[in-house]
Parts: C-alpha cells; sequence; structure tokens
C-alpha cells in the first residue's frame, strides 16, 4: 500500500496528565478533505493543535508521506509540509495584505498563485490585515498557509465569526486547492452540512474520543446516526467503518 500523505495513529494529547484526546486514528490521500466533527469540547482544535506541533502529544504517531514528525516541533512540523490555519488566524494586523502573503511566503511565485484564488486579495493588496473584514481575513489566513506550499492543510473553524453565506464562498476554493494541488485538507468546521458537502470523508469526536468515521456521502445519508455520535454514542456497527 503506498505511504498516506497523513496518517495518524492511535494519537493521545492533552493539557495536563490526563488526555483531551484519545486514539485517534486518521488516513488521508493525496488531495482528500476529511471533515473534523464533534460538539464543543469534543477535542477537534487539540487533535489540530498536536498535529500541527504547537501541542506535545503522548503516545501514537503522526506521518506525512510516511515521515515521522516528532511531537511538539510545529516548525519540523511545517518543513515537512503541514501548515496549521489556526482558529484565530494569527495574523499580522498591522502589516498589509502583500507584507502578511510575502513573509510567509516560500517563493515569489505563490503570492501570484493565491491572489488568483482570492482575487479579492488582490484588490486589497495594500490595505492592513486588522482593517479587513473578517470574511476578507480569513481569506489571508488561507492565503498565508497556502504559499508555504503544504502537502496537509489544518483549517481551524473556518467559519469563526463569518456568516455562512461567506463560508460558502471559502469552501469551494478548499475543495478546488484539494483537487488541483493534491494537497490534504483536515477541516474542523461547525457548519456540519456545509463541511460534509466539500469533504470526501469525515471523522466525528466525542468526549476526545473517535465515536464515527466513513464517508462523507455516507454521514450525509444517514442523519439520525451521525446525530446520536454527536451525542457521544458510538457508532452502531453495521454502518461505522
Ligand atoms: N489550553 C487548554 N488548557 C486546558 N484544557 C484545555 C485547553 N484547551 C482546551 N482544553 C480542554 O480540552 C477539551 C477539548 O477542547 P477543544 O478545544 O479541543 O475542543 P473542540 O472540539 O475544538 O471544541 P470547540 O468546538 O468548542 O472549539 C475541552 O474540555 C477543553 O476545555
Amino acid at each position: 500500500m503506498t505511504a498516506a500523505r497523513l496518517e495518524v495513529t492511535g494519537l493521545t494529547a492533552g493539557y495536563s496528565r490526563a488526555p483531551v484526546i484519545r486514539g485517534i486514528d486518521l488516513r488521508l490521500g493525496a488531495g482528500e478533505v476529511l471533515a473534523l466533527l464533534g460538539p464543543n469540547g469534543a477535542g477537534k482544535s487539540t487533535t489540530l493543535l498536536a498535529l500541527s506541533g504547537l501541542l506535545r502529544h503522548g503516545e501514537g504517531t503522526v506521518r506525512v508521506d510516511g515521515a515521522d514528525l516528532p511531537s511538539g516541533k510545529p516548525r519540523q512540523a511545517a518543513r515537512q509540509g503541514l501548515v496549521l490555519v489556526p482558529d484565530d488566524r494569527s495574523l499580522f494586523t498591522t502589516l498589509t495584505v502583500a507584507e502578511n502573503l510575502r513573509l510567509a511566503a516560500v517563493r515569489r511565485g505563490r503570492v501570484a498563485d493565491v491572489l488568483d484564488l482570492f482575487p479579492r486579495l488582490r484588490e486589497r493588496l495594500k490595505v492592513n490585515a486588522g482593517a479587513l473584514s473578517g470574511g476578507e481575513q480569513q481569506m489571508l489566513a488561507l492565503g498565508r498557509a497556502l504559499v508555504q506550499d503544504p502537502k496537509v492543510l489544518l483549517i481551524d473553524e473556518l467559519s469563526m465569526g463569518l456568516a455562512p453565506v461567506i463560508v460558502q464562498g471559502l469552501l469551494p476554493v478548499i475543495r478546488r486547492v484539494a483537487d488541483e494541488t493534491g494537497t490534504s485538507v483536515v477541516l474542523v468546521e461547525q457548519h456540519v452540512s456545509l463541511a460534509l458537502q466539500t469533504a470526501d470523508t469525515a471523522v466525528v469526536l466525542a468526549h476526545g474520543e473517535q465515536v464515527l468515521s466513513g464517508a462523507a456521502a455516507d454521514l450525509i445519508a444517514d442523519p439520525e446516526n451521525l446525530e446520536a455520535a454527536y451525542l457521544g454514542a458510538p457508532a452502531t456497527p453495521e454502518r461505522a467503518s
């Protein structure tokens, strides 16, 4: 079997002694989008922090293209191609859009590619990031990640503070990036139906454990099972993957 773009096995992580997430298994091929779902406090952000190296993980392994990522080493994770778009967007608010993109870019041509994806940013190149609308700031946060040429993009709460119509405009861009560049995406998103329409596969967490996983289309087709998973029930055996 060829190495997955991202393979996570038995991942455990937390903030003090007791782990918050336990036994997380994820596998994504190149260009696949996985929706990481679950109720508030389920452990979605913790999972992304542990994958990105911003949080040390305990047991388990994280591999990108077959190579192990060391625990708690965010720069190393970024060098190996794993880039996080955090929910606070982490922009340099007193720098312009152009400066934010240039500072993150691995090579000059990438900025032009990203501006083709987000034409609105091209119109706002000289504007300080702090003066952008919420939707424009999210475009810039995605743009800053994409100019790093990620193999795996981790997106935490794309829709944070945004109207659904803005999110509906951003998700197709993420899908296009995955399809056209082979970047794999882990998408944490509260708008479940929008996330499932964009994703190939999905995993539902509850209380830090995986309670349901499968093809996004199968989860859409079985809303009762999805709802039960959100309430923390393990998936019924005949439906679980
Ligand atoms: N910095 C922290 N220190 C201690 N505990 C934390 C910290 N951040 C999160 N937690 C706890 O870890 C658990 C999982 O939180 P996490 O933010 O990963 O959930 P989530 O699924 O992303 O939720 P939400 O959708 O509300 O963002 C929660 O019980 C939360 O209180």
